[in-house]
């Protein structure tokens, strides 16, 4: 059975009142992956982490955690969205506290807290109160309480968001190091950049898992070609020649998206237009998808 999956949701409805929070999901996450769950604000992704974990019920669907073993929880670590450790507690002590929560003995929780808190480069900061830690450490020391009872699947929720760009590339070179060892992984992000990190994407969008594949495969599924123009000043309008279909704007580059690169560079070319500096094909970026496929299904 080692090729089962970690966590699979089958036709997963999620109700809060009258709104779908989740709209029949079919999902499978697969030992030795780290799963990216992608979706914007509301999509739906913690109440998917939650639905799965068993924290909250859907109304239609099963999900299976672990093939269904039991106290298959336990052999999850969790890092929930909010900050969840105790702010007047220090670093070590909320290790302690929350491997005691699970119940193994002192000494057994001290040595493993000192492992992870050595694993994460927490040590040297092991007595300060979690209070006083920056963004980015108070988040490796919740990862660092979500390893603590040596879990299989670690599920992650947003942990970067917020967090500043270094401390968030040191986070994945952590999460990377543990996956190394062995961990699956289960994270949901809304960054693009991290999605490329992970190796098969899902993408949620208002409840509806829309695909999942690796980044090739993903990419592969696109429909149509882009053309990045760099111009000396913020305006996109000027790029709305015919045969565009999207104009995308990231600072003074723009992505065209469009079937025909050939003509709208002609086009272009012709317009004489002095703001444009240079205009050339590029692959599409996962956003590129992203934003397509979300257009596609609202
Ligand atoms: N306890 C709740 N009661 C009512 N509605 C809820 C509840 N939890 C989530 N929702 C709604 O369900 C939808 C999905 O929310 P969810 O938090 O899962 O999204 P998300 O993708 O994790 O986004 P975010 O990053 O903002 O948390 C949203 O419309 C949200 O308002």
């Amino acid at each position: 059975m080692s090729d089962a999956p970690v966590l699979a949701f089958r036709g997963v409805v999620k109700r809060f009142g009258s709104r779908e929070a989740l709209r029949g999901v079919d999902l499978e996450v697969r030992r030795g992956e780290i799963f990216g769950l992608l979706g914007p604000d509301g999509a739906g992704k913690t109440t998917l982490l939650r639905v799965g974990l068993g924290l909250l019920e859907a109304e239609e669907g099963e999900t299976v955690l672990l093939g269904g073993a039991t106290r298959g929880r336990d052999r999850v670590g969790y890092v929930p969205q909010r900050f969840s450790l105790y702010r007047d507690l220090s670093v070590r002590e909320n290790l302690c506290l929350f491997g005691a929560l699970y119940g193994a003995k002192r000494k057994i929780v001290e040595e493993k807290g000192k492992e992870i808190l050595i694993k994460t480069d927490l040590w040297p900061f092991r007595d300060r109160l979690a209070d006083r830690l920056s963004g980015g450490m108070k988040q490796k020391l919740a990862l660092a309480a979500g390893l603590m009872h040596r879990p299989e699947l670690l599920v992650l929720d947003e942990p970067t968001t917020g967090v500043d760009p270094v401390s968030r590339r040191e986070f994945w070179e952590l999460l990377y190091a543990l996956h190394e060892e062995g961990l699956t992984v289960l994270v949901c992000t809304p960054y693009m950049d991290e999605a490329e990190l992970c190796t098969r994407l899902g993408f949620l969008h208002q409840g509806a898992l829309l695909r999942a594949g690796t980044g090739e495969e993903l990419l592969s599924g696109y429909p149509w070609r882009i053309l990045e123009v760099e111009m000396g000043g913020r305006d996109g309008e000027v790029l709305r020649v015919p045969g565009v279909r999207e104009v995308n704007a990231f600072g003074e580059r723009y992505h065209l998206v469009t079937g025909d690169p050939e003509e709208v560079r002609r086009r272009l070319e012709a317009s004489e237009n002095g703001k444009i500096r240079g205009v050339r094909e590029i692959p599409p970026t996962l956003e590129d998808l992203f934003v397509h496929l979300a257009e596609e299904a609202s």
